[in-house]
């Protein structure tokens, strides 16, 4: 969450956290931001102070809370194409040393892969895995804790990439400690059951490629996706050439073939740090648990979503609706989330799309405080995040449709998104991604099937038409017969014309 450099005793104190570019070579503390070369300053940062919805009733008691200002209140403010804790970085969607040459990442189905592509993909999680995170630390203590009793020292730890990924996740979920006695307030969610719950998954996303990216020495290296709306029982992605079969020793456990099943989870003592407010922190424990279609005791979340179900969330027009939370209805948002039917009706009982791929998985992918430990976890999402580009795009949607203020905290549109640094808000990821974030997906959408009313209005139509057609058809007969009788010859000319010869003979005879 932090920058290894600001969380010195000294670094917190100040409240600063805009590191030197060049630490080596400018031990000038003055020099931060890469101000020397032109890429960026210090600066204080902006917080969101607008109201937010009932959900959360405390105030000052939990360090999430206008994030990040219970840390810091200044950061680095980089200039054109900058980006980074340190100015050192490239905005996304462009690379080179002076951030000025485009580059796209394009996201794509994981069972489209090569299998060379698809080792590699899975040989870079692994190595994301046992990799150190080069620039950020995660704090092991809430702040009351955070400085050693002498006060020399802090407690942050060093993560890996991968973990780090799990750890954000973790720390945006975990409940908020009241105090020693008092069980912790659990009504409190930075990154789900509201509208940040896109945007604040697709940063997460966009902050694992990046540094995946940055450790594979590749600026094209792409996440792929996982369809999981197939139907069905099946969890076609679970073989050992993918993300791990089942174990046919436990089949709660993965396949011995597959790597995932060395890795070990982070962040499962939940009710150890609730109980003591304590926090997750970078020790590793027992296996990832996955029983695709196991939950015997929940037959609903025995199946995957099918794919009428993303093309009519598609339909949902309004971005998110009052109270902008769990139970709002005819939200793109709670749909996709999956807390309302696939249509947008808001139904308590209901898991659809993402909630229940998630809860599918049963097992380490299925429960919040955990899910990002399985691997799967980032296919559901990039997923997922096709999806919500794929509505940006269709309905034109613009920024105004995002809640200022009033959503549960940590999903107004301003607001810094938990934990990540440096701050970045809501609205910043409130944007189709190839032209603004670097990075395409290519998905094949599926069609709608037609419901009973647009089927009946199709049949009325149709017959309307065909009696419109049937109409005019005899009309037209009709008509030609009439046409075709005024122009049969004159009465007179059907039969020999009555000539003035004929009257004259006609006269002599009578005469006669
Ligand atoms: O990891 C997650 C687990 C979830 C369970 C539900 C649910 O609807 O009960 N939703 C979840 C989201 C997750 O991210
Ligand atoms: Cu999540």
């Amino acid at each position: 969450q932090f920058p290894r450099q600001c969380v010195t005793p000294e670094a917190l104190r100040s409240g600063r956290c805009c590191p030197s570019l060049f630490p080596s070579l400018t031990p000038d503390p003055t020099d931060s931001c890469g101000a020397s070369v032109g890429r960026g300053r210090c600066a204080p940062l902006q917080v969101d102070a607008r109201p937010h919805g009932p959900q959360y009733p405390h105030d000052g008691i939990d360090d999430r809370e206008l994030w990040p200002t219970r840390f810091f209140n200044s950061s680095c403010l980089c200039v054109g194409n900058f980006s980074g804790h340190d100015c050192g970085s490239c905005k996304p969607g462009w690379t080179g040393p002076s951030c000025n040459l485009r580059v796209l990442a394009v996201r794509r189905n994981i069972l489209e892969l090569s299998a060379q592509e698809r080792r590699r993909f899975i040989n870079a999680l692994d190595m994301a895995k046992r990799t150190t995170h080069p620039h950020y630390v995660i704090a092991s203590r809430r702040y009351a804790e955070i400085f050693s009793p002498d006060g020399n020292n802090t407690q942050f730890e060093n993560i890996t990439i991968y973990n780090y990924f799990v750890w954000t996740h973790y720390y945006s979920v975990m409940k908020t400690f009241l105090g020693p006695g008092q069980e912790s307030f659990g009504g409190v969610d930075f990154s789900h059951e509201g509208p940040a719950f896109l945007t604040w998954h697709r940063y997460h996303l966009l902050q694992l490629e990046r540094d995946m990216q940055e450790m594979l020495r590749d600026p094209t290296f792409a996440l792929p996706y996982w369809n999981f709306a197939i139907g069905g029982n099946e969890c076609d992605i679970c073989t050992d050439d993918f993300m791990g079969a089942r174990s046919n020793f436990d089949s709660t456990l993965l396949s011995s073939n597959s790597v995932f099943s060395q890795w070990q989870i982070l962040c499962e003592s939940v009710e150890d740090y609730d109980t003591f407010g304590t926090i997750c922190n970078s020790t590793e424990g027992g296996p990832i648990r996955r029983n695709p279609a196991g939950n015997v005791a929940r037959p609903m979340v025995q199946r995957l979503p099918e794919p009428q179900d993303v093309a009519l969330c598609l339909e949902v027009g309004l971005f998110d609706t009052p109270p902008f939370y769990s139970n709002s209805s005819e939200s793109f948002r709670n749909t996709v989330e999956g807390y309302n039917d696939p249509t947008g009706k808001y139904d308590p009982i209901v898991r659809s799309l993402h909630n229940l791929a998630h809860l599918f998985l049963n097992g380490t992918g299925g429960q919040t405080h955990l899910s990002p430990n399985d691997p799967i976890f980032i296919l559901l999402h990039t997923f997922t995040d096709a999806v919500f580009d794929e509505w940006l795009r269709r309905h034109n949607a613009d920024i105004s449709v995002y809640p200022l203020e009033n959503a549960p905290i940590g999903h107004n549109r301003r607001y810094n998104m938990v934990p990540f640094w440096p701050p970045v808000s809501n609205d910043e990821m409130f944007v189709t991604a190839p032209e603004n974030l670097g990075y395409a997906y290519e998905v094949q959408w599926p069609s709608r099937d037609l419901n009973i009313t647009e089927i009946i209005t199709i049949a009325v139509v149709a017959a309307l038409v065909l009696v419109a057609v049937i109409f005019a058809a005899a009309s037209c007969a009709v008509h030609r017969r009439r046409k075709d009788d005024l122009h049969q010859p004159l009465l007179g000319e059907q039969y020999p014309r009555y000539s003035e010869e004929d009257y004259e003979r006609d006269a002599r005879q009578s005469a006669v």
